[in-house]
C-alpha cells in the first residue's frame, strides 16, 4: 500500500485513494460479504492512518454496509487530518452496462443508489464528490459547481479497460473545462483478479483542462503530485463568466415544455 507518510512529506493536504481502494471482488456479491458500517474497524484503520499522517484522505468507492444484507453503498468517504469522517457521498449513477467487447456489470444487483449530492470545504479547496460512473452524467458536476460551490471535482475510479481507452481522459478534461474546476481522478490499475481489470491513468487536471499530474504510464502505480492554484480557478472563472452566462435548469424545463 501506498505510504501516507510519504504523501504527506511531499506536502501533500489530501490523498485521494481510488474506488474500491481496500477489497475488490472477484464476481458480484463478494464485495457485499466484506461491506462495513462507517465505524467498522476498516474506516477506523483508515481514520488512524489520517491522523498518524496528518493528512486528508478521499477515499472512493468504500464497501459501505447498506439497509439489507443483499446490498451495500458504494461510498465516497473524507477524512480529515484529525481523523474524522467529514463527508461521505454515496455513488448515485449505477454501472448496468453491457460492455462492448467486455462484460456485463449489474452494479445495481447489489448496490443501493445513493440520493444526495455532497460537496465539502478542505484545506485545498471545496471539493465535489463524485465516484467512477457518475463521470457520465455531468448534470451531477454542474450541481457541485454551481450550486454547491465546488472547486475540485473528486472522480475516484476502477474503469474498465474498454471504455477507459474510448472515454477516460476526454470524459475528465471536459468535466474540467465546463465546470471550471480541477479535476483529481484516482484510478483502479491493471489486472485485479481473473475476472476484473481496470483502465488505470490516474489524472490531475487544471480548470482549463491542462494535464497537471499523471503517472509515468497508464498502468503505474504511485503518487502523483500536484499543487492546486485556486487563483487560477478565479482567474478562469473571471476571463470567461459561464456561472453567470448559463441558463438555469428552470429556464430548460420551460424551454422544452
Ligand atoms: O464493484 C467494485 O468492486 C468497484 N466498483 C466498480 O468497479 C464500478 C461498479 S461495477 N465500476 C464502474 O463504475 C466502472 C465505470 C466505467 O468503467 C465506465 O463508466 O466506463
Amino acid at each position: 500500500m501506498l505510504s501516507s507518510c510519504q504523501t504527506a512529506s511531499a506536502g501533500a493536504k489530501l490523498l485521494c485513494f481510488p474506488e474500491a481502494f481496500s477489497f475488490i471482488g472477484a464476481k458480484d456479491g463478494d464485495s457485499v460479504r466484506i461491506a462495513q458500517p462507517l465505524d467498522g474497524p476498516i474506516m477506523d484503520q483508515y481514520c488512524s492512518l489520517a491522523r498518524e499522517s496528518s493528512i486528508w484522505l478521499s477515499l472512493g468507492g468504500f464497501q459501505e454496509k447498506g439497509s439489507d444484507p443483499q446490498h451495500l453503498f458504494n461510498t465516497h468517504v473524507v477524512v480529515d487530518d484529525t481523523g474524522k469522517i467529514r463527508s461521505t457521498y454515496r455513488k448515485i449513477h449505477l454501472f448496468d452496462v453491457d460492455v462492448p467487447g467486455g462484460r456485463v456489470y449489474k452494479e445495481s444487483s447489489f448496490t443501493e443508489s445513493g440520493k444526495d449530492v455532497v460537496a465539502v470545504d478542505s484545506p485545498i479547496g471545496r471539493l465535489g464528490l463524485s465516484v467512477c460512473y457518475d463521470l457520465r452524467f455531468p448534470e451531477i458536476y454542474q450541481l457541485l459547481r454551481f450550486q454547491h460551490g465546488a472547486q475540485i471535482l473528486l472522480v475516484p475510479a476502477a474503469f474498465t479497460k474498454v471504455t477507459g481507452e474510448a472515454h477516460w481522459e476526454i470524459l475528465l478534461r471536459a468535466r474540467a473545462i465546463e465546470n471550471q474546476c480541477y479535476v483529481i481522478a484516482s484510478a483502479q490499475a491493471g489486472i485485479h483478479n481473473d475476472k476484473r481489470e481496470s483502465y488505470g491513468d490516474t489524472l490531475i487536471i487544471d480548470p482549463w483542462g491542462t494535464i497537471v499530474g499523471r503517472l509515468p504510464d497508464r498502468l503505474a502505480t504511485g503518487i502523483v503530485v500536484a499543487d492546486i492554484d485556486l487563483s487560477l480557478v478565479d482567474s478562469v472563472r473571471e476571463k470567461m463568466p459561464v456561472a453567470k452566462q448559463r441558463k438555469p435548469f428552470d429556464f430548460w424545463r420551460a424551454a422544452s415544455l
